[in-house]
């Protein structure tokens, strides 16, 4: 069976999917797209030579009989309403970061979602996907360095726009970190806090940048993040998780390794849709291979969704005060109870 997706939001990552799905992966087939930019729209069919219908918004492609699952990969604020919309729709959702842009946003597509019966939605935290941070999970379940006590960990970007402002460190950036590290060590957070560091010349005048946010988990383990998005010399992504019999790490991405003019060095990649290229494929690809054989999505939940959001909501209000913020989550329901989510009992 071929799963034939709408696309909603034909931008730079809406791009990205449509390439992987059409180009490298298989089981699924690119049949609408929509985008409030009509001519990118347009473009992006031209571009990948899809044969697809260009949809004047998201609800009339939704509501087409044509497409089994939707692909929303427009700006955050849009996200809800598009998803919420698959959902009633009875259509596979594959939402890309932030599900929602406030936790009770999340939590009402939980309640549709609880509601339908069945899980149809998938969100795009792909980094649980990446071999790396699969092999660190394995390290970490296997106890190989015995109990996690700590985690050090940096999400650097070589530069942003200024339209970037300080919150989207947390909403935009450090939402992969909230999502990956208690997925990691299979804990939920407890508090956050946020200090700033001097800040970077780079930094536009309204940004805060860089920024280092401690979160506590409910075990006890101790998480220092940096997000530094102005750090100029490249897309650098670091983690490091320090147990007691010994210490793990993210793997350095491969790299050629050169002699040249009195130099030894590896060059570092510089955009994020090239660092995580294998973990967007695998998670796409589960996406349509889960949907095929178990009739329901497998990655990240929608409560993961809302876990994030929950978590994003505390650290921004700890940007503002200085102080510890509690992280509060409301019951998780049975809908996401002992299901397997990517090899992890959730
Ligand atoms: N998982 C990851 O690593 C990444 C995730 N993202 C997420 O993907 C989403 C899109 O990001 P980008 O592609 O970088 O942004 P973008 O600005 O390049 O593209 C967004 C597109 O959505 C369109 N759009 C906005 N509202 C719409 C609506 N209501 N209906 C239809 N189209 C609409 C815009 O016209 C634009 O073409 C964001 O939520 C972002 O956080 C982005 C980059 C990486
Ligand atoms: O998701 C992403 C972007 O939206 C975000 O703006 C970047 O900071 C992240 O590194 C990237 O992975």
């Amino acid at each position: 069976m071929t799963l034939k997706i709408g696309v909603i939001g034909t931008g730079a990552i809406g791009r990205e999917h449509i390439r992987r799905i059409t180009n490298n992966l298989s089981g699924g087939k690119i049949v609408a797209v929509t985008d409030v930019n009509s001519e990118a729209a347009k473009a992006a069919v031209e571009q990948f030579q899809l044969d697809a219908e260009v949809y004047p918004d998201d609800k009339t492609l939704i509501a087409s009989e044509n497409v089994d699952a939707i692909l929303v990969t427009s700006w955050g604020p849009a996200h809800q309403q598009s998803v919420m919309a698959g959902i009633e729709a009875g259509k596979y959702v594959f939402c890309e970061k932030p599900l929602a842009t406030t936790a009770e946003g999340c939590m009402e597509i939980v309640q549709a979602e609880v509601k339908h019966g069945r899980r149809l939605v998938q969100v795009g935290f792909m980094r649980r996907y990446d071999s790396g941070y699969q092999q660190l999970k394995e390290a970490i379940d296997n106890r190989f360095i015995g109990e996690p006590l700590m985690i050090r960990c940096a999400h650097r970007n070589p530069e942003v726009n200024d339209s970037y402002t300080t919150d989207m460190a947390i909403t935009d950036t450090l939402i992969h970190e909230i999502d990956v590290l208690h997925w990691l060590v299979n804990d939920d957070y407890k508090s956050v806090q946020v200090a700033y560091p001097k800040k970077t010349r780079h930094a536009s005048s309204h940004l805060r940048d860089p920024q280092v946010v401690t979160l506590e988990t409910q075990g006890g383990i101790l998480i220092n993040a940096e997000i530094f998005v102005n750090c100029k010399y490249g897309y650098d992504i670091q983690c490091e998780v320090i147990g007691e019999e010994g210490i793990v790490k993210l793997p350095e991405v491969a790299s050629l390794q050169y002699r040249k003019n009195g130099q030894l060095g590896t060059h570092i990649l510089m955009d994020w849709k090239d660092r995580f290229l294998d973990a967007y494929d695998r998670e796409l690809q589960d996406f349509m291979d889960s949907i095929r054989t178990t009739g329901e999505p497998q990655g990240p939940t929608a409560w993961d969704g809302y876990i994030a959001a929950v978590t994003a909501d505390a650290c921004v209000k700890a940007q503002d005060s200085g102080q510890h913020e509690a992280v509060e989550l409301g019951e998780k329901p049975e809908l996401y109870r002992g299901t397997v989510n990517r090899g992890v009992q959730v």
